[in-house]
């Protein structure tokens, strides 16, 4: 059995957005009212710097001041976890030690990024960071992005240690989420990362989901769950596919983020523009934007969580 509470952990994580001022710098404030919005909405938790948040588009010291902003606002109420990926292990295991000293509850890494690595390297830069503090260790397998293909075999190794309590698995194969929960066993989380398949992870097998799309819509995530646990199957595949015409129609911009924030913005949560080489929505296509955040708002209403 694991030694940390894995219970904290489970349900719905938002994967945070980056939050930047006009200028394109790194904004705490911007981060706090974002941060707290999820909270007051009664999500789970965070996930700081991952995909979403932009961490690999950020230099070490805006990924630090992006998680004390977070950790400041509602480091006590929700489940933190800071993802502390980054090329080098150096700066990994710098910001791995940063999220301990400021009370993130858990730290996740991808596999380095650019090179094609040996899943001994992966393996030795994840355990630099492992070693590096007494945080538990979440692993993110996302190998559309990173081209790392994790095996079971370094799953198994991986999580036969206690501090690596789980993985997020943003690859589209249910398959392979249940295979790498069978290998981690009991207690070891499996967490769903394609949101369009959120119902399908768990219903083999994940412990809860960090998505990208969540950050817009919580809401319906947190009911499809709710349906789930209460066994309303037709009605969490209702409020599923719903979901997916919505993804649909983000996913149709120049860039997923670039939508999403200019989403939040319509809702007076401003959070500036994506970084660079993501794109904003163009000028011409904020009107349909704005009537999909209608769509999203309305059914946001429905759900009633
Ligand atoms: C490839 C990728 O970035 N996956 C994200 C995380 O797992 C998802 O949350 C997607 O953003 C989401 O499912 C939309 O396709
Ligand atoms: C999607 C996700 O989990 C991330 O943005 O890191």
């Amino acid at each position: 059995m694991k030694t940390y509470d894995l219970e904290r952990f489970k349900g719905i994580t938002v994967a945070m957005y980056s939050c930047y001022d006009e200028k394109g710098e790194v904004s705490k404030e911007a981060a706090k009212k974002l941060a707290r919005h999820y909270a007051n909405i009664g999500v789970n938790g965070l996930y700081v710097g991952g995909s979403s948040g932009e961490g690999m588009l950020q230099n070490v010291e805006e990924r630090k001041q992006t998680l004390e902003a977070v950790m400041e606002e509602v480091g006590q109420e929700m489940t933190i976890i800071a993802h502390v990926g980054a090329p080098s292990t150096r700066d990994s295991v710098e910001l791995s030690k940063h999220a301990e000293q400021v009370g993130a509850h858990a730290i996740s890494a991808v596999p380095s990024i650019y090179y094609r690595l040996s899943p001994q390297s992966v393996e030795h830069h994840w355990q630099q960071m492992i070693d590096s503090t007494s945080l538990p260790f979440i692993i993110y397998h996302i190998p559309q992005t990173t081209g790392f293909q994790l095996s079971k075999a370094l799953l198994t190794k991986m999580a036969a240690q206690d501090k690596v309590i789980g993985v997020k698995i943003s690859a589209e194969s249910t398959f392979e989420l249940q295979q790498f929960k069978a290998a981690g066993g009991d207690d070891f989380l499996v967490f769903n990362g394609p949101d369009e398949q959120y119902l399908a992870g768990r219903s083999i097998g994940a412990d809860g989901g960090i998505g990208g799309t969540y950050g817009v819509m919580p809401e319906l995530f947190m009911k499809i769950e709710q349906c789930y646990v209460e066994g309303k199957t037709e009605e969490a595949r209702k409020w599923q596919f719903i979901v997916n015409d919505l993804i649909a129609e983000l996913l149709s911009f120049p860039s997923l983020y670039g939508a999403c924030k200019q989403i939040l913005k319509l809702r007076g949560l401003n959070t500036g523009e994506a970084r660079l080489p993501f794109l904003p929505v163009p000028e011409a296509e904020i009107s349909r934007l704005e009537a999909i955040n209608e769509k999203i708002l309305s059914y946001i209403n429905q759900a009633q969580v």
